[in-house]
């Protein structure tokens, strides 16, 4: 049956945990869970599609229990799907818009409790985009949160063209943007980049000029320095040993040591700021990358998670259908 206003159910089918530990521990499938009731400013979202982040499972073992939001939770952050209802405060989207975003304007300052893992989450207007016309909802799912990763720490090393950058872990969901950002946005001279082996050609087929094998050499033993490293593989002691003088070393991961003068941060999700990158994505310029295993059916979710804690996944995990 389409759905329509008038009828939204009000249970749906969930991933929830109730308490901390691993994915395939403590997430259950819950088929009869409340749909999240909507504020004057946000829009309810029948999920298409859901991308998978680490920050998901990090907040599952209770890393981040000081300033999470309580238990139970659904986990999810990106999402692309369908708008179903507008709260009276929403301006812009309307209902049947296809939309896109993270649904957490601040990453790990009290998410939503009703995550993306779910048959309908809901976001504020201001955190979602409409989703680019030549991209699927699949696509559109793996894009949001690793993009605004990307395109807020390149700004805020003030990458410009004509400067180089060596991105640390180029083959994850935010190092396969950082590469195409920089390199195609920013307009950076040279990019370089490090992975595994098998993986080496992908970086280059996204826009690194020079990718660097971790399995074969140390970047920070190489001649060249580079005026930004973007770090997302927590290398900043050796990332500070690589840079020109002045340079800038910015690093996404969120705890452990940090060596001067390298910088860290936590996003903010902007539904403006995928606006601005709309052209790109529509263009081709900057594509996303979904891993070669392809999509998760929602059945699989804790497969799913179980995978992307290896730290090998390949671009971006995406839990379709739902
Ligand atoms: N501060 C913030 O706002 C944010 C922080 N994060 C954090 O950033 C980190 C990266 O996130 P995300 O990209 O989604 O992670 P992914 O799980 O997508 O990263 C997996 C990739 O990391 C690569 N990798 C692992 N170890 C190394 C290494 N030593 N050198 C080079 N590459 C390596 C792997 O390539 P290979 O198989 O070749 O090793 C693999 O392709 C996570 O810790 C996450 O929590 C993410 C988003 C936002
Ligand atoms: C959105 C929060 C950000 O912080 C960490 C540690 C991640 O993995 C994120 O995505």
């Amino acid at each position: 049956m389409e759905n329509t206003a008038s009828s939204i159910p009000s249970k749906m089918k969930a991933w929830v945990y109730s308490e901390h530990g691993k994915p395939v521990d403590v997430l259950k499938l819950d088929s009869n869970y409340d749909v999240p009731q909507l504020k004057e400013d946000q829009v309810l979202i029948k999920v298409v599609a859901a991308a998978l982040n680490p920050v998901d499972f990090k907040r599952m073992l209770g890393m981040f229990i000081h300033s999470d939001s309580p238990l139970p939770s659904v986990p999810g952050y990106d999402v692309a799907g369908v708008v179903l209802k507008v709260g009276s405060q929403v301006r812009t989207l309307k209902e049947g818009d296809e939309v896109y975003g993270n649904i957490n304007e601040k990453g790990l300052d009290r998410p939503k409790r009703s995550g993306t893992l779910a048959e309908y989450t809901v976001a504020e207007e201001n955190l979602l985009a409409l989703k680019p016309k030549n991209l699927g909802f699949i696509e559109a799912a793996a894009i949001p949160l690793a993009i605004g990763t990307a395109y807020e720490g390149l700004h805020k090393t003030a990458l410009s063209a004509g400067k180089s950058i060596l991105v640390l872990g180029g083959a994850g969901g935010v190092g396969t943007m950082v590469i195409q950002l920089a390199k195609h946005v920013f307009g950076a001279s040279k990019v370089a980049a490090t992975s595994s082996s098998a993986k080496l050609e992908l970086l280059k087929s996204l826009g690194a000029d020079l990718a660097i094998d971790y399995t074969k050499e140390n970047f920070e033993d190489l001649p060249e320095k580079f005026d930004v490293i973007y770090d997302a593989v927590g290398q900043s002691e050796r990332a500070v040993k690589a840079i020109k003088e002045g340079g800038k070393v910015v690093t996404i991961e969120p705890v452990g040591e940090l060596a001067e003068p390298a910088f860290r941060f936590i996003l903010t999700s902007s539904g403006a700021m995928l606006g601005t990158l709309n052209p790109f994505l529509e263009n081709g310029k900057v594509k996303p990358v979904i891993d070669p295993r392809g999509t998760f059916a929602f059945s699989q979710t804790p497969q799913a998670f179980s995978y992307l804690e290896t730290g090998r996944v390949t671009g971006k995990i995406v839990i379709h259908p739902i």
